[in-house]
């Protein structure tokens, strides 16, 4: 029985230490932006199906004589760290001074990530594991800042007093990359507005009513627009009026304008240019009068008893309403007003879906996505959070003038929050000066990653980089953001191709996901299986196929993986263990396998350069398993005994058997590397940094077509067995043979051979069929 552990073990460890994938920049290079994983838990098999998606290209490209950057790194800055840490140690800031929270986090992410490190390691993933980068790093934070600095010089990065999006269960400002729909059950509350009838989701908020609108189609109020209404409750008047966007069949068709219950209100309280009254501030409601500092929940039970005692509620309807929630925790977004830094985007869409357009986006349909996004976009990046463990602002503000004072580059990393040094405003000479003490988005520095990953090594002359893989749920933001960064900052693409790969599902059709737990590890179908299998399933699908994890599959790449050792015990016993020198193949067999490697390679070779994995991989099996496995080894089993072709034939059964193992390397590194060791026991090298085989023109023969004719007539005699009951290896007395003489003659030693036929009648006809 085949050891995958001990085979894997061997390996991945020779490659470490050999330092085989490190990068040597030469004259043709290939750089990848990986992704880093976020540290907020552990790694599931939906890592497992899209990173080697990657590494097969990567070790593709190889093996074609690229030197390959194909470097590592976490994300481990922000909030999902932040949130993972708080529940590993159960500390939260409100316990915690922040100093130590920096530190405990710090600590925590270094910790999870050797765990993490090794699960990746573990499945082959053949990037320069020495040298990776942490998000959250001193040599990171460094760049994000001077970075942030220089859209604060290009006047991109700004900091306003204007709504903005707040998660309250998060107690942060989040950006709309961070948003997700969701369906929520809730109470559609029907006021009488003193006169005209409305009705709301956010009763909570009518302290912050500004306005009522109402359709101008609509016959039923018409007669109010342009009107005042007192205010229930609170008694002071606002307008009535009226915009095309009212649906005039939710409700009672008139609604409340809040600053702000809504993104909607927003946009009303934006185009109409009404002044707002703000009640919700650090998601607590104060209206100064009925609610006094309670949290939402809360505030809306108070103002329905209000409401009701006063006689102002019609009815309360329950109903299943779309909301905009946080995407890492499920709470519904609350939009407040308060200072920000934003970065501004929402003036350059055309130029950024220009620059998608300069991308090749591999499958090309994903690239919809990022458009629709750009399309939509509706407010300028929001990159403040009002959390502790990220990269810090560079920037402190004069208490006496308002000042912004930012750090100098040679400052950097810079904490203002921990920092003792005495500022001083330039503007008015104040020494009372005050700290940012928001952090960045955790986009705002893993946006940076090709910069990065290429300041790490010192090239940055390799910008743009090749090519970035990634998952198509993080097209509106990472791909978005990095594609952002790189137009703001060089006025260049970031890479030249994006790779976009599907997810992998839980049994209930839910993303499987680090920090939502419904995760798979990959340990024990690594240990039950073999990584070379599970890779196997990574490539059973089409780029940017979702998929969820089957077993057949795994069942598929561990029967390939053993096929492929029986295979080389086969030929390695036929050659009495000494692998023969090359030879041209003078014999028809011979010609015929060459020939169809050689269509073979080429197939595989368009694929993979279209990163067309599954096709490589399905061309491939069918070389392997049909054409070598079934009909050429079976036929070479007797051939190979006969002096006058043995050495050729051994030969040509060793050079086809490394070119598939060559050509599997990319998707099952284990076992390839283990048999063409074993095939070459003098070889001291790897077989990843081998040449891929190379299409030769010249090694097509015309003996193909006479070959799979004969493969037909053996396919005929095989199912006569099958129907006889009969062995494969059982001897087939008289056979009468109906066909093309000239070529069965020609082969009847390998008929005879092959399928143990003492005696045969061959007739000659124009269909191919057997007598019996
Ligand atoms: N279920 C999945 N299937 C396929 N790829 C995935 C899956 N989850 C994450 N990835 C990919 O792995 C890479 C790193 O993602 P990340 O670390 O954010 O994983 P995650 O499990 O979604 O974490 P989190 O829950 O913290 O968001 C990304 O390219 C992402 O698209």
């Amino acid at each position: 029985m085949i050891d995958t552990v001990a085979i894997e073990k061997k390996w991945k460890d020779y490659w470490f230490n050999n330092n085989i994938f490190a990068f040597k920049k030469g004259d043709k290079n290939y750089t990848i932006d990986t992704p880093p994983p976020t540290v907020s838990g552990k790694m599931h098999v939906g890592h497992a199906f899209s990173y080697p998606q990657q590494d097969f290209i990567a070790r593709y490209k190889r093996m074609k004589g690229y030197n390959v950057f194909y470097p590592w790194g976490f994300d481990d800055n922000g909030l999902p760290t932040e949130k993972f840490v708080e529940k590993e140690r159960k500390v939260t800031i409100d316990n915690t001074p922040l100093k130590d929270y920096i530190e405990i986090c710090r600590e925590v992410s270094r910790e999870s990530e050797k765990g993490l490190y090794q699960a990746w390691y573990d499945t082959g993933i053949s990037a320069d594991f020495k040298n990776y980068i942490d998000t959250s790093s001193d040599f990171s934070i460094k760049i994000s800042q001077e970075m942030f600095l220089d859209l604060v010089a290009k006047k991109r990065a700004y900091r306003d007093e204007a709504p903005y999006i707040t998660c309250p269960t998060c107690r942060t400002a989040i950006s709309q990359i961070e948003m997700k729909d969701a369906i929520i059950s809730t109470e559609l509350v029907y006021i009488n507005f003193n006169g005209i009838e409305i009705a709301t989701t956010r009763p909570e908020m009518l302290g912050a009513c500004v306005a009522i609108f109402v359709n101008p189609d609509d016959e039923r109020f018409k007669k109010f627009v342009g009107t005042t209404v007192n205010v229930p409750v609170y008694g002071y008047p606002v307008k009535v009026m009226s915009d095309p966007s009212i649906d005039m069949e939710f409700g009672t068709g008139a609604e409340m304008l809040c600053t702000f219950g809504d993104q909607h209100d927003l946009e009303l309280w934006k185009k109409y240019g009404i002044k707002a009254r703000i009640i919700l501030k650090n998601n607590r409601i104060n209206d100064g009068s009925v609610i006094i500092n309670m949290p939402i929940k809360d505030a809306r039970k108070k103002i329905i008893d209000e409401l009701q005692s006063k006689n102002y509620i019609i009815k309360i309807e329950k109903i299943k309403h779309s909301v905009n929630t946080h995407e890492r925790c499920g709470t519904p977004i609350e939009i407040g007003i308060s200072k920000q830094w934003y970065i501004k985007d929402l003036d350059i869409k055309n130029e950024l879906i220009e620059f998608g357009n300069k991308i090749e986006w591999v499958p090309g349909h994903m690239k919809t996505r990022y458009d629709n996004w750009v399309t939509g976009l509706k407010w300028d990046w929001c990159i403040s959070r009002q959390r502790y463990f990220g990269v810090p602002f560079p920037v402190w503000y004069c208490d006496n003038c308002g000042e912004i004072i930012l750090a100098g580059n040679e400052e950097l990393p810079v904490d203002p929050r921990l920092d003792n040094k005495k500022r001083k405003c330039e503007k008015c000479g104040s020494d009372n000066i005050v700290p940012e003490t928001d952090v960045m988005d955790t986009w705002a520095t893993s946006s940076l990653s090709p910069t990065l990953y290429l300041k790490h090594i010192n090239q940055m002359d390799l910008y743009p980089m090749d090519s970035r893989f990634q998952g198509h749920d993080i097209i509106t933001s990472w791909a978005f953001t990095t594609i952002l960064r790189s137009y703001l900052h060089y006025g260049e693409i970031p890479w030249r191709k994006i790779v976009i790969s599907g997810n992998v599902y839980d049994p209930f059709g839910q993303k499987m996901s680090k920090s939502k737990g419904n995760i798979v590890e990959p340990r024990a179908i690594i240990e039950n299986y073999g990584a070379d299998a599970l890779r196997y399933w990574a490539s059973t699908t089409m780029q940017g196929e979702n998929i969820k994890l089957r077993e057949q599959d795994l069942m598929r790449g561990r029967k390939t993986v053993i096929k492929l050792e029986n295979s080389l015990k086969l030929i390695m016993m036929l050659a009495n263990n000494k692998k023969p020198g090359n030879t041209i193949p003078e014999f028809p067999v011979n010609r015929w396998i060459t020939t169809k490697m050689e269509r073979t390679i080429k197939e595989v070779t368009e694929y993979m350069e279209n990163n067309e994995i599954m096709k490589a991989r399905i061309s491939l099996d069918k070389f392997f398993w049909n054409e070598y496995c079934d009909n050429y080894l079976e036929m070479i089993k007797n051939e190979s005994s006969k002096d006058d072709r043995r050495d050729e034939t051994l030969s040509t059964a060793f050079s086809v058997f490394e070119n598939i193992l060559k050509m599997y390397s990319p998707i099952m590194p284990f076992i390839t590397e283990e048999l063409f060791h074993q095939a070459n026991p003098s070889f001291s090298g790897s077989i990843g940094l081998e040449p891929y085989p190379e299409f030769d023109g010249q090694m097509i023969y015309n003996e193909e077509n006479e070959v799979d004719y004969i493969i037909g007539v053996i396919d005929k005699i095989r199912n006569l067995k099958s129907q006889m009951k009969l062995s494969m290896a059982a001897p087939l007395d008289i056979l009468k043979l109906h066909g093309d003489a000239k070529i069965i003659q020609k082969y009847d030693y390998i008929l005879e051979g092959m399928m143990h036929i003492n005696s045969m009648e061959i007739i000659n006809s124009e269909d191919t069929y057997i007598e019996n």
